[in-house]
């Protein structure tokens, strides 16, 4: 098989999406656009000017402009207008399904409802064709009290998403600081995921999973630091869900040939391949694999591999997930050798 063979067989296999911020896949364009049609004042002149300033030194860097660009978002149909293009953008990568967080706390803060937030979001899921749900993320580096009320003001909403986790800025913020939240969230039945491992050290890695209870870590690409661990996580089949153009464009690694990804699979555990901010990133789902399969010594069983795993690690009921799992294995034994 060729190496363009090999483009179109990843690009058009099925794939699930594990790890997007929907307010991460607001483009320049819309935040223009929504700006205008509510009033608020941006700081950049234009749309050039402002996908200029998205040269992030780190993680922090990043969220600076990332909590500005969504100050736009006021109105239902804002939220609406943000998630359907991500769903276009999905169905376009042949995403089958996809776990979407949300960032309430980055519009309570500046007095949006939780029900405008929500009910915007939600509703553009599900006129998608696409199979989508929710994870209400708590930002770490605002106090457990405050996640605490921001799960209180969701709790008339726990119909419409499936889980919860924790986003923002990791070093000085870890995992513990939300014991008694994510207790909360366990003893209610949500899933449970939380960002660890991406600029932070092992050490939340594990406290994620021994404090907070979680079923998957989000990026966990530092965990190749700590051989037990890594053996411990790839024995218990928990999932990593790796962003590899988040990674490199916050310089967790300089180039993409320093990816570490193939070291991850090699080690036995289920990698998965996300967006995170597609926006600000340079790019949606399919952009992340022909960056990594144009980089990195992958072949076609890893491209079967990452969509097998994109499902495993999925919160989905069980029929549901073999359906999606025999349908990549329908699609692979279907190519051409
Ligand atoms: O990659 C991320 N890490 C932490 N918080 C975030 N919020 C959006 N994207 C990210
Ligand atoms: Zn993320």
């Amino acid at each position: 098989m060729t190496n363009n063979q090999l483009r179109t067989v990843v690009q058009a296999m099925p794939k699930a999406e594990l790890h997007i911020h929907i307010e991460g896949s607001l483009e320049p364009e819309l935040i223009f656009a929504l700006a205008e049609r509510n009033g608020v004042q941006l700081t950049y002149p234009s749309v050039e000017a402002l996908r200029q300033a998205y040269a992030f030194k780190d993680l922090q860097s990043f969220l600076d402009i990332y909590y500005a660009g969504a100050s736009v978002l006021l109105k239902e149909q804002d939220f609406y207008d943000m998630t359907a293009a991500y769903l276009k953008k999905a169905a376009a990568d042949n995403v089958r399904h996809t776990e979407i967080f949300f960032d309430p706390q980055t519009h309570t803060a500046r007095g949006v409802p939780m029900e405008t937030v929500v009910n915007g979001i939600y509703k553009a899921c599900q006129d998608s064709p696409v199979s989508a749900t929710l994870i209400l993320c708590f930002l770490r580096h605002l106090s457990e009290e405050d996640a605490l009320e921001t799960l209180e003001q969701a709790l008339p909403f726990r119909d419409k998403f499936i889980g919860v986790g924790l986003d923002s800025s990791e070093v000085g913020h870890p995992p513990e600081k939300f014991a008694r939240v994510f207790a909360r969230c366990r003893d209610l039945g949500l899933h449970l995921v939380a960002h660890a491992g991406e600029e932070g050290p092992p050490a939340y890695i594990q406290s994620a999973l021994d404090v907070l209870k979680v079923e998957r870590i989000d990026h966990g690409v530092r965990i190749l630091e700590d051989r037990a661990l890594t053996e411990r996580v790839a024995r218990e089949g928990i999932a990593l869900t790796v962003c590899p153009l988040s990674n490199t464009k916050l310089r967790v690694f300089d180039q993409m040939q320093d990816h570490n990804l193939v070291q991850l699979l090699d080690a036995g555990l289920v990698a998965t391949v996300n967006s995170d901010d597609p926006a600000y990133f340079g790019g949606y789902m399919n952009d992340n694999f022909l960056a990594v399969f144009d980089s990195l010594p992958l072949g076609l069983s890893h491209a079967q591999r990452l969509a097998r795993n994109s499902f495993v690690a999925a919160f989905l009921p069980a029929e549901q997930k073999q359906a999606f799992l025999d349908e990549v294995d329908a699609y692979f034994a279907a190519l051409p050798v």
